[in-house]
C-alpha cells in the first residue's frame, strides 16, 4: 500500500517540472510498437516493452502517462504489468499521470476514485485523466479524494482529435462553450492554491486558438498530440502565449519509437524536452 504524499500534486508536479524539464512521457504499448521492438503482442512482451520504458525515463522526465487501455487488453495479467509499471514508476520519483479517462455518474465516480487516487489502491497514481462530459460536478467524489489524498486529477477540456470540437466546442448553458465552462469550474475549484490546485486540465496540442482564458486555471495542463499527431513544441507557445509555465507537454508513440534501447528512449525523450525547453518558459 502506497503513503499519502507529503506534498500535494501540484507542488510536486511544480518540482518535477523545474528539475526535469517540461515532458511528460506516454507509456502506450500499441501491437505495432510492441512488433518494432521485436516483442510478441502478449503479457510477456507487455512486460519487457512497459518496463524497458519505466528503466529508461522514469529518473529523468517529469511525468510518465500509462495508457491503461493497452495493458487492459491482456486482461488482469495486463492490469498486474500495470501496478508495477505505476509503483516503480513513482519511486524513480516520476510523476504518474495515469491515463484512463474515466467518467460516469457521482456514486460510481467513488470507486474510480477509491481504484487510482486512494493510497490503499495498487493502482494508485499521482494523477487521474478524466471525462468531465457527464458534467463537471459528477467527478466531485474524485477532486475530493484527489484532494484529500494530494493525487491530482486532468479533466478533458480541448482533446486532440478532430471530432472533440462537437462536444467541446458546443454552446453551453452560459453562452461560453463547454471547454471554456469546464476550465472555469475547474479553475473555480483550484481558487487560492499555491503553487497550483489538484484539478489540471487537457488540452491537445493540435488544437487551434483556444478562443477563452487558459490563464485563469491556477492548474497544470497536460498537452498530448507532441510528435506523432504532429503537434510541435512551436504549437504549444501558440495556444498557451506567455502562460506556459504550468504546461505538460506528453507525447507518446515519438518517444517510443526510440527504443527498444534504453539509450535510444533517453536520446528521443532528450531531443524533445530540449525542444520543448528551447520554446517555454
Ligand atoms: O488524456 C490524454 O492523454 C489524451 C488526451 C487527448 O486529447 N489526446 C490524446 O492523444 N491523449 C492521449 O495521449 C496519448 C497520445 O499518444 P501519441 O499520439 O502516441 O503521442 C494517447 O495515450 C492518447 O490516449
Amino acid at each position: 500500500m502506497a503513503a499519502r504524499p507529503e506534498k500535494t500534486f501540484g507542488a510536486r508536479l511544480r518540482t518535477a517540472l523545474d528539475e526535469r524539464g517540461p515532458l511528460c512521457a506516454g507509456i502506450d504499448p500499441h501491437a505495432a510498437l510492441l512488433a518494432q521492438w521485436d516483442l510478441d503482442d502478449d503479457v510477456a512482451g507487455l512486460e519487457r516493452f512497459a518496463y524497458t520504458v519505466v528503466e529508461a525515463l522514469a529518473d529523468r522526465v517529469a511525468a510518465l502517462k500509462p495508457q491503461s487501455a493497452f495493458f487492459e487488453r491482456y486482461g488482469s495479467r495486463g492490469i498486474a504489468v500495470l501496478e508495477r509499471v505505476v509503483d516503480d514508476a513513482r519511486s524513480a520519483g516520476a510523476v504518474v499521470i495515469m491515463d484512463a479517462k474515466r467518467g460516469d455518474i457521482g456514486s460510481t465516480v467513488a470507486a474510480y476514485a477509491d481504484a487510482y487516487v486512494a493510497p490503499s489502491s495498487p493502482l494508485f497514481s499521482d494523477a487521474l485523466t478524466a471525462s468531465p462530459y457527464l458534467g463537471f460536478g459528477s467527478l466531485e467524489p474524485l477532486y475530493a479524494m484527489a484532494e484529500k489524498n494530494h493525487a491530482g486529477v486532468f479533466v478533458l477540456g480541448l482533446t486532440s482529435n478532430p471530432e472533440g470540437s462537437q462536444v467541446q466546442g458546443a454552446i453551453g448553458a452560459s453562452g461560453r462553450c463547454v471547454a471554456e465552462e469546464i476550465v472555469t469550474a475547474a479553475a473555480a475549484r483550484n481558487a487560492g492554491a499555491s503553487p497550483m490546485g489538484a484539478i489540471g486540465a487537457v488540452v491537445g496540442g493540435t488544437v487551434e486558438t483556444p478562443g477563452f482564458d487558459l490563464a485563469q486555471l491556477n492548474g497544470a495542463f497536460l498537452v498530448p498530440g507532441i510528435g506523432a499527431q504532429g503537434a510541435t513544441a512551436a504549437d504549444v507557445k501558440r495556444i498557451f502565449g506567455a502562460g506556459t509555465r504550468n504546461v505538460v507537454p506528453s507525447s507518446s508513440r515519438e518517444i517510443l519509437r526510440g527504443g527498444p534501447s534504453v539509450a535510444g528512449l533517453r536520446d528521443a525523450a532528450a531531443r524533445t524536452v530540449e525542444e520543448l525547453r528551447g520554446i517555454l518558459d
